[in-house]
């Protein structure tokens, strides 16, 4: 099965799925002075006041949190988007200690870590699986994560960790709203790419924020204590460096918000 290790990263995942070498593969490396400034691109919105979390589990791959999407209470809209997408979901991707683990980079620098909100388009499709097919099925807001002091809502997440620690373990989560999670600026860059795990579908319209938000050292390294492994697997292998590597951009356009 996929991973992120040696022997079933992200190196070899073209051999199970080959759109993995496609033209519209993410992450990429996103490059601010090469990106063009689209005066049309208005500013994204989030609604996500009536946000119901369901859960948070370890898939194996990330720690997951789940949203209630039977309805239209929480989405995102506007920037590039034609229609509103409703949250399904958000999850993290992370180095090891002391080394980066942002799926994105910029200029070639990647942050500690990036947190992704995961939105479908249900006004076109009527499954989040349907929609995760489709070229204009989803829309993901990647957040950077930079290390310095402590978050102050991002202990939410961090202090349930120790109940999710291996592999198919999941509880309950109600009541959180992502909203504590977004940066001070919304201003962002948006480009044409895919899912970053496989099935890599090439279904997503990416909205990539300028602003990291902050969290500490200690936060992040709770992160670390997931396990990529269930309870009854023998071997332990501590959850980290789950981020693919950027992608070839293949003449695609980065546009920026400004
Ligand atoms: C095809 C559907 C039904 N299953 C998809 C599976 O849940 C994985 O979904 C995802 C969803 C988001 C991402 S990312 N890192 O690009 O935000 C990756 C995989
Ligand atoms: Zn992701």
């Amino acid at each position: 099965h996929w991973g992120y290790g040696k022997e079933n990263g992200p190196s070899v995942w073209h051999k199970n799925y080959p759109v993995a070498q496609g033209n519209r593969q993410s992450p990429i490396d996103i490059i601010p002075q090469q990106a063009s400034h689209d005066s049309s691109l208005g500013p994204i919105v989030l609604n996500y006041d009536q946000c119901t979390s369901i859960n948070i589990a370890n898939n194996g791959h990330s720690v997951v949190v789940e949203f209630d999407d039977s309805d239209d209470r929480s989405v995102i809209r506007g920037g590039p988007l034609d229609n509103p997408y409703r949250l399904k979901q958000f999850h993290f991707h992370w180095g090891g200690k002391g080394c980066h683990g942002s799926e994105h980079t910029v200029a070639g620098i990647s942050y500690a870590s990036e947190l992704h909100l995961v939105h479908w388009n249900a006004v076109k499709y009527k499954t989040f699986g349907e929609a995760a097919a489709a070229p204009d099925g989803l829309a993901v807001l990647g957040i950077f994560l930079d290390t310095g002091d402590d978050h102050r809502w991002l202990h939410m997440i961090t202090d349930v960790l120790y109940m999710v620690k291996f592999k198919g373990s999941v509880t309950d989560f109600k009541g959180f709203n992502p909203k504590c999670l977004l940066p001070s600026s919304l201003h962002y860059w948006t480009y044409l790419g895919s899912l970053t795990t496989p099935p890599l579908h090439e279904s997503v319209t990416w909205i990539v924020l300028k602003e990291p938000i902050i969290v500490s050292e200690k936060q992040l390294g709770k992160f670390r204590m997931l396990q990529f492994t269930g309870e009854e697997e023998d071997q332990r292998l501590r959850m980290e460096n789950n981020f693919r590597p950027p992608q070839p951009l293949k003449g695609r356009k980065v546009r920026s918000s400004n």
